[in-house]
């Protein structure tokens, strides 16, 4: 079964009268295990695919399948249940509580879901440490440089273990420097934690760090590179 399965999803947004179409058929499907681009320019419709792969809003038309459940049947609660257990997200602008410890923010998705205080925090060092974070555990947001703010998102992420990390231009207020290394940490989460990466970016050079690439262009999917030979080697191995 695919993680991801999309067909045919189409997203128009209505503004009074005016109707926009701004997804206009698109379909993919994406394996556990990947590392995956989409790109597009702005106003291509990326966020608003990202709003849907990402469980934060809904189709106007078409399929969505994620672990193989249709999105269509499910109600704003179960959209929400499996967002805190499947899906970890991180933004460009990192979106951590300011004042609280990076440790705090990132046991946040485990006190969502009820976990012990004290199993909360373990895990939390734990996710920090795979970022090459524990040092920082008890700093503020305030204290650290983008790139640890990001390491803590990430971290943040993947803490309650979930299917899938999906990023909005994660690196897009780093330097490049440092935006590679957040690159290098996808990676690594990715080929030794086999997390499923899908990586939204307008940046070419973000993309082709990812095994595979797909490109939107005015609300269609116009490329997707690397999928060929994804296909083949799932195909050879099983
Ligand atoms: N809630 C909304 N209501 C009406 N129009 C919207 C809404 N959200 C997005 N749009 C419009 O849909 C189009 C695509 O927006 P979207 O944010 O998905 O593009 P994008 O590729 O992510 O762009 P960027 O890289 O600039 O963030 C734009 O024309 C935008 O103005």
């Amino acid at each position: 079964m695919a993680l991801l399965e999309l067909e045919d999803i189409r997203k128009t947004y209505f503004t009074g009268d005016i109707a926009l179409e701004v997804l206009k058929g698109i379909s993919f499907t994406v394996e556990k295990g990947e590392m995956v681009s989409i790109m597009g320019q702005s106003g291509s419709g990326k966020s608003t695919l990202m709003n849907i792969v990402g469980l934060l809003d809904k189709p106007t038309a078409g399929t969505y399948r994620i672990q193989g459940r249709s999105v269509d049947s499910l109600g704003a609660n179960d959209m929400a249940r499996i967002r805190n257990r499947s899906i970890g997200f991180v933004f460009q602008s990192y979106h951590l509580l300011k004042k609280v410890t990076a440790v705090e923010n990132v046991g946040l998705p485990l006190f969502y879901r009820q976990v012990p205080r004290r199993e909360m925090l373990a895990r939390a060092e734990a996710a920090l440490a795979k970022v090459d974070m524990a040092e920082r555990a008890n700093h503020k947001p305030s204290e650290m440089s983008g790139g640890q703010a990001q390491r803590v998102a990430i971290a943040r992420a993947i803490v309650g273990q979930p299917e899938l990390l999906l990023a909005d231009e994660p690196t897009g207020a780093l330097d490049t420097r440092v935006g590679d290394e957040i690159l290098a940490l996808f990676k690594q989460l990715n080929r030794e934690q086999g997390i499923t990466v899908v990586i939204i970016t307008h940046d070419p050079s973000v993309a082709e760090a990812c095994d595979r690439r797909l490109v939107v262009r005015d609300g269609l999917l116009i490329d997707d590179e690397g999928e060929f030979r994804h296909r083949t080697a799932v195909a050879a191995a099983g």
